[in-house]
């Protein structure tokens, strides 16, 4: 996500910009030397392996760490670790776990600069977006912290004086799989809730951005969680998959492609196991002509340009009513014109490099293919360092876009937007409508009643009215249709990582009918 995450706490952050931040790292200088496989509470190199994977720093294009994909053996290691804390986790009280998770929480905050650094070194996100991300992390584990003192059962009454009570108890091991957009904060939003409910986890985070979760990994540790509770495999696909067929794995929560969401919903259904699919999405925002124009040209951008426009909910197929078409789509390229572009440890960067070089080949593909079919009304291309393969963004508002066309049909993952022109309420509604994805949509109206009954009509799990990509973490957010299904954050998170119990006591004598 995603940074649905993210207005309310851009706007809090940026009287913090001004501040001089005390950084020990710039761009070019970081190197992995430790190992990033962490298990009963410390950093461990696994015990075997299937195969080596790279990891680079986007804005350079260097290599800055190398490590062994873990085997199966390692991955059963990292479960029987988990396997253990559970047992005296489970038996913790839910003020016995907040305590744990605030104690996190504090140290995140505390550490939250070095935290931020790391993740714009890894995945090449604006420095500004980081802390945002840092500080949405936290939050989570705050908010799930809250939850887990309260946690209860229901009681109730049965006849003769019998009763019934249902219990709401930890599944066990969890799995965590996650991607590279928002590396620390994803490992946060599936660790808060499964800790708080009183499973263990073993995360695996994407090959590409490996080092932020092994920090938090370590943060539990001397937060008091006990050995064990939160554990990190690397690796990547077969990784991936020996976690998901393990016999001992009871959840797998999974954010990322939709074709790795249905073969971990495969696996998943040998074993029975319950699983949280947050996926990709080709999400509309709607825009009428009476909207608040300045808020919907920002909400337009917010919708498309975070972390490079790397965001599973983005609202990138922009419809806007044909009155205002030609104003907001000139409103829209310059105000792209200005964003700052650059290396994204620096404060004024607000966009820096894709995750790496494949990355922007598919991206530049879909602006060749838009281009050949309608007439752009900006594709700004930017080659900051030749040398440095993965330094590159694209950024384009593409104008007059059709429903057929690839880019409008298809999940680009990067900082592109499509401008679609509309008439009607109806209309529109049917076409925002005609995807397979379903994760987020937004509409711009000062017409309430229109803004409720076009969010209500939208087919997607996340609506926006008169903002988009705010996430907070008190909302639940995940999708509808090839999106996945499941819920993040909220209260119902909670219903994802636990299970019910319901025991029922007899009061009286057994008649028996025998
Ligand atoms: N929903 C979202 O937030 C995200 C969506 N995506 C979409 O996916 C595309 C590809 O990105 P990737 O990182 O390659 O996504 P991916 O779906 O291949 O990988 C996501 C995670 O799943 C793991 N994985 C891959 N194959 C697996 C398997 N067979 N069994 C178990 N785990 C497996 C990966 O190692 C990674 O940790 C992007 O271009 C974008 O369209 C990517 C990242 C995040």
């Amino acid at each position: 996500m995603k940074l649905l995450r993210a207005a309310p706490i851009i706007r809090f952050l940026i009287p913090k910009l001004h501040q001089t931040m005390s950084r020990s790292l710039s761009t070019g200088v970081f190197q992995n030397s430790q190992p990033l496989n962490y298990r009963a509470g410390g950093r461990v190199q696994p015990v075997d392996s299937v195969g080596q994977e790279q990891a680079y720093e986007p804005s350079t294009g260097r290599v800055i760490a190398t490590f062994a994909c873990s085997g199966e053996k390692e991955v059963n290691e990292a479960i029987q670790s988990a396997k253990t804390a559970f047992k005296i986790w489970r038996q913790k009280s839910g003020m016995e776990r907040s305590r744990v998770l605030l104690e996190a929480a504090r140290i995140i905050r505390e550490r939250s600069e070095e935290l931020a650094t790391m993740e714009t070194i890894n995945n090449g996100k604006s420095i500004f977006e980081a802390r945002v991300d840092i500080e949405i992390s936290w939050q989570t584990l705050e908010y799930y912290a809250g939850l887990a003192g309260s946690m209860a059962g229901q009681h109730v009454q049965l006849p003769g004086g019998s009763f019934g009570y249902t219990r709401r108890e930890p599944l066990g091991v969890c799995v965590g799989i996650g991607a590279w957009n928002y590396p620390f904060q994803i490992a946060c939003w599936k660790s808060g809730p499964a800790l708080a409910c009183g499973n263990a986890m073993v995360y695996k985070p994407s090959p590409f951005t490996p080092i932020t979760v092994v920090l938090l990994a370590e943060i539990f540790t001397e937060a008091g969680a006990p050995p064990g509770l939160f554990n990190v495999v690397q690796g990547a696909a077969a990784t991936g998959e020996f976690l998901c067929k393990h016999a001992e794995v009871a959840k797998i929560s999974f954010t990322g492609s939709v074709p790795t969401g249905s073969k971990i919903m495969e696996m998943a259904s040998k074993g029975i196991k319950p699983v949280t699919l947050e996926l990709g999405g080709k999400s509309p925002l709607i825009i009428f002509s009476d909207s608040n124009f300045d808020n919907a040209v920002n909400g337009a951008l917010m919708a498309n340009f975070l972390t490079q426009g790397q965001v599973c909910c983005n609202g990138t197929r922009v419809f806007v009513q044909r009155d205002i078409l030609q104003k907001f789509t000139e409103e829209v390229v310059k105000k792209v014109a200005k964003i700052k572009i650059g290396d994204p440890l620096l404060e004024d960067t607000r966009m820096g490099p894709l995750i790496n070089r494949p990355q922007l080949e598919k991206v530049l593909a879909f602006v060749k293919g838009a281009k050949e079919q309608v007439s752009c009304l900006a594709v700004k291309m930017v080659k900051r360092n030749q040398t440095a393969a993965h330094h590159e963004v694209s950024l384009s508002p593409i104008g007059e876009c059709r429903d057929d066309m690839t880019c409008v049909k298809e999940e680009i993952f990067g900082p592109v937007m499509s401008i679609l022109p509309f008439d009607t309420e109806e209309e529109v509604l049917e076409r925002a409508n005609n995807t397979t994805y379903g994760l987020a949509a937004g509409v711009f109206s000062r017409d309430i009643q229109r803004a409720h009954r076009v969010a209500a009509g939208l087919q997607a799990g996340m609506c926006f009215i008169n903002n988009y990509n705010v996430s907070p973490v008190e909302l639940p957010f995940g999708g509808y249709k090839k999106s996945g299904f499941g819920r993040e954050n909220g209260q119902v998170a909670i219903e994802y990582y636990s299970q019910l119990k319901t025991v029922c006591v007899e009061m009286g004598n057994v008649e028996s009918v025998f």
